[in-house]
């Protein structure tokens, strides 16, 4: 069936609004039937003034969740863990509730708290005191416990960074090696992400990349080159760098059934609302958006210091967009770039 053309001045509309609500520079990238449109607006580094390039390399935040989410689904296909099994059984001891199942984890329904809330209460503060550190998975977990659970498991949709954390865990337990190497040989490699790496904890982004600059909370304050980082804090959780072509590829490919069965893939896709909008949904490690004109886009969102990530595809794979912004920690920033998806789904808006 006929997909709507992509708004690209809508696109570049949404780059120019990300940009003149606080980021230094912004990029998206479509890919459809008719081919790929790649636009990109600003600066990807303040001092040297190098505009945005669509091929540099920036840290994709949570959308590493998603990539974490395949590699565990991968294992559950190959009979190494069951979803609906307490995590207690694979992790003995781990968590203080055996009710706790993998599924739990992914769905964000664990009860487990988001230890992030505390650790940036104060943001520049926050990211100044853990931009160098290592973390164990361990002390990010007893960092989670140590605040009382959000939700009894499985009753509601609490977002936690601790359940990617604890993902991580099991794919280490699972496969006896470090999680860097569940990714390169289960995603990266098959799918040539050539721009596309797991890197902890090095603070550097090999390579051509775009700086990201992190807005403190004080109004009007002075933003911070936040770009190198060990990330330590988020690690499968978050520590994913990438580009906008590997990750247009990657949730095509994932879409398309490249990396999960059919069945696996209906699990992943089934969601339930994380908001009264009826317009956001979260399956396993998965957000699905519904657009204004009807369409579902599935994917996921990323914030990182200095970097808001969006990257989404039709359920057919047949179209994809990412979208990154080099600022964070400024939700009108976050907010506009957001409207890169409207504008590539759904088109022109009808006159
Ligand atoms: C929401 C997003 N989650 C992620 O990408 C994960 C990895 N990031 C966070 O949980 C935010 C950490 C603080 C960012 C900092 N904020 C503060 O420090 C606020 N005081 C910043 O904005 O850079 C997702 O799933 O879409």
């Amino acid at each position: 069936p006929a997909v709507p053309a992509p708004d690209m001045d809508g696109v570049v509309a949404a780059l120019n609004s990300a940009m003149a609500n606080g980021a230094p520079g912004a990029m998206a990238r479509f890919v459809g039937p008719d081919g790929v449109r790649s636009r990109t607006v600003g600066v990807q580094d303040r001092v040297s003034g190098a505009p945005m390039d669509i091929h540099s390399r920036f840290r994709i935040g949570s959308v590493s969740k998603t990539f974490s989410t395949v590699v565990l689904l991968q294992l559950v296909e190959e009979g190494k863990l069951q979803l609906d099994t307490s995590v207690n059984t694979y992790l003995p001891g781990l968590l203080p509730d055996d009710r706790i199942t993998v599924r739990h984890l992914l769905t964000h329904r664990s009860g487990l708290a988001d230890y992030t809330n505390a650790m940036f209460e104060h943001t520049v503060p926050g990211f100044e005191a853990v931009r160098n550190r290592v973390f164990s998975y361990q002390e990010l977990v007893d960092l989670s416990l140590s605040e009382p659970r959000t939700t009894q498991p499985g009753v509601s949709y609490q977002y936690s960074n601790a359940n990617f954390v604890v993902v991580g865990m099991l794919i280490e337990k699972l496969t006896g090696r470090p999680v860097a190497d569940a990714y390169e040989r289960r995603i990266f490699k098959p799918l040539k992400l050539g721009r596309t790496s797991y890197v902890h904890p090095e603070t550097r982004i090999k390579g051509a990349h775009v700086r990201g600059y992190l807005h403190p909370d004080e109004e009007g304050g002075a933003l911070v080159d936040s770009t190198e980082q060990t990330v330590s804090w988020a690690q499968s959780a978050g520590a994913v760098i990438s580009s906008p072509a590997d990750l247009n590829t990657f949730t095509s490919a994932l879409m398309r059934g490249r990396l999960l069965s059919p069945a696996m893939m209906e699990a992943m896709t089934t969601v339930t609302p994380t908001d009264a909008t009826d317009t956001r949904f979260y399956g396993l490690g998965l957000r699905r958006y519904n657009l204004s004109c009807g369409t579902q886009v599935y994917g996921h969102t990323g914030t990182v210091q200095g970097f808001y990530t969006y990257t989404f595809s039709t359920r057919d794979g047949r179209r994809s967009v990412s979208a990154m912004a080099n600022t964070s920690n400024h939700g009108a920033a976050n907010t506009a770039l957001g409207g890169t998806l409207e504008a590539a789904f759904c088109g022109k808006k009808p006159a």
